[in-house]
């Protein structure tokens, strides 16, 4: 299939295209075979006794109605929860399950790194396979045996490559699947959450592969991991229970979403001497909209927190640090010093703390409390998730923060 088969007006063509696509599964086993049963013989009576759109009891919809349309040069990101029906997309869309309704095409080669190890025969050493999975993909051998010193070295598995794929570790098996999938130069390339357990030494190497490939491939990513996903796809389907939930070109709107499904007001004491408990923290200058706190970018987080003193007889130290969706500290705000200006009594040490022009780029973030002595450093109080906060703002970026800048004539 030629690569350079753009349809007449530039546009590169639709790779692939779906269309209504469904799955169904049963929760329960022993009712799957009953229905499986049941079905075989409305097949072969002719007649069809279910109707593919309803769901039977304990059925429930892995996959529903998902639509797309995906053209060379594009990488499409499917995000969201555990289950929700990313991988059985996957796999409708390398035809290992049929769909219940709906339509899949897909034009020319297809690459896929669905389930780890799948598509390796376990008993044959990783050139054998690196063969089987060429002549699947299309082909001939004399074509393999040009590009097998390539995939091998891609793979780094030079000494390895004689040895049954079943005694692979985990990286081994991705770093195989990888290079046979890239290096084969597939017109759609499918690639599940598979590349987490690579090192990174290695994932450097497939986004650097897949910088150059995907100028002439469609590209179908699957991953939790949010910087990846921004980092190669320019569209995303957000999955919730089967449904896409969010669809479009607006990636960093997509993760957002995803991120506020997980966002949560739970906090978490994970070191308490008794000297102090957290009475109240509370931001001040926030819209409240569905319980989240939300801070428009540029403006001042401001906060206030009350301590009940248990013990105290000084100051302690306050540390507060925000944290991103993904818990990577971000910002710690600047700590206390005896001369701070603080209430503190033997019942009660209060203060408010401001950082002005906040500029965080947009995304929900988390507040960690520490309190500590003063002197010796000695913890009383550790509490992470305290608060949960969203910085909103109309620019969509993905680095930690969006930084003013002025530009003037030189
Ligand atoms: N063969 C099957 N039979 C019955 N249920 C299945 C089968 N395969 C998947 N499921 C169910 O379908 C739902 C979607 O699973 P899927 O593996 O597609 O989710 P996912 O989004 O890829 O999740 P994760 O992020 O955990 O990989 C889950 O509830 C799962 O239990």
């Amino acid at each position: 299939m030629s690569k350079n088969n753009d349809t007449p007006s530039n546009t590169p063509e639709v790779l692939v295209k779906v269309e209504g696509l469904s799955k169904k599964f049963c929760k329960d086993l022993k009712t799957s075979l009953w229905y499986g049963v049941k079905d075989l013989m409305s097949g072969v009576r002719g007649s069809t006794s279910t109707n593919e759109h309803a769901l039977r009891h304990k059925e429930f919809w892995a996959v529903k109605d998902i639509n797309f349309e995906l053209r060379r040069g594009e990488c499409l990101g499917l995000i969201g929860h555990n289950g929700a029906g990313k991988s059985t997309l996957l796999k409708i869309l390398n035809g290992l399950i049929n769909p219940d309704a709906g339509s899949v095409t897909i034009k020319g080669r297809v690459g896929a790194l669905i389930e780890l190890g799948a598509g390796f025969n376990p008993i044959l050493s990783g050139r054998e396979n690196i063969y089987n999975n060429g002549a699947i993909l299309g082909f001939s051998r004399k074509e393999i045996d040009t590009k097998l010193d390539k995939i091998i070295a891609f793979s780094e598995l030079e000494e390895f490559i004689d040895m049954p794929v079943q005694h692979y570790s985990s990286g081994m098996k991705v770093r195989l699947g990888f290079a046979v999938a890239a290096q084969m130069e597939p017109d759609v390339l499918i690639i599940d959450e598979v590349l987490a357990v690579g090192d990174l030494g290695f994932v450097l190497k497939c986004f650097k592969t897949i910088d150059t490939i995907l100028p002439n491939t469609a590209i179908i990513f699957v991953s939790h991991n949010m910087p990846m996903v921004s980092r190669i796809c320019n569209q995303i389907i957000l999955m919730e229970h089967g449904c896409a939930k969010f669809q479009g070109q607006e990636v960093g709107k997509a993760i957002d979403l995803y991120y506020t499904r997980f966002a949560n007001n739970k906090s978490n004491v994970v070191l308490d001497d008794g000297s102090l408990a957290l009475d109240k923290i509370e931001i001040l200058n926030k819209k409240n909209i569905n319980d989240v706190a939300q801070v428009e970018w540029g403006s001042d987080l401001t906060m206030d927190l009350t301590f009940k003193n248990n013990t105290l007889k000084e100051l302690p130290l306050f540390n507060i640090t925000i944290f991103d969706k993904e818990q990577r500290p971000v910002a710690l705000l600047e700590p206390n010093t005896e001369r701070s200006d603080i209430t503190f009594s033997t019942n009660e040490i209060q203060f408010r703390i401001t950082h002005e022009n906040l500029q965080l780029s947009k995304g929900v973030y988390s507040v960690n409390v520490s309190v500590n002595n003063m002197k010796s450093k000695e913890p009383y109080l550790r509490i992470n998730g305290v608060l949960d906060f969203q910085m909103i703002n109309e620019i969509e970026t993905w680095p930690p923060f969006l930084l003013e800048a002025n530009y003037a004539m030189i």
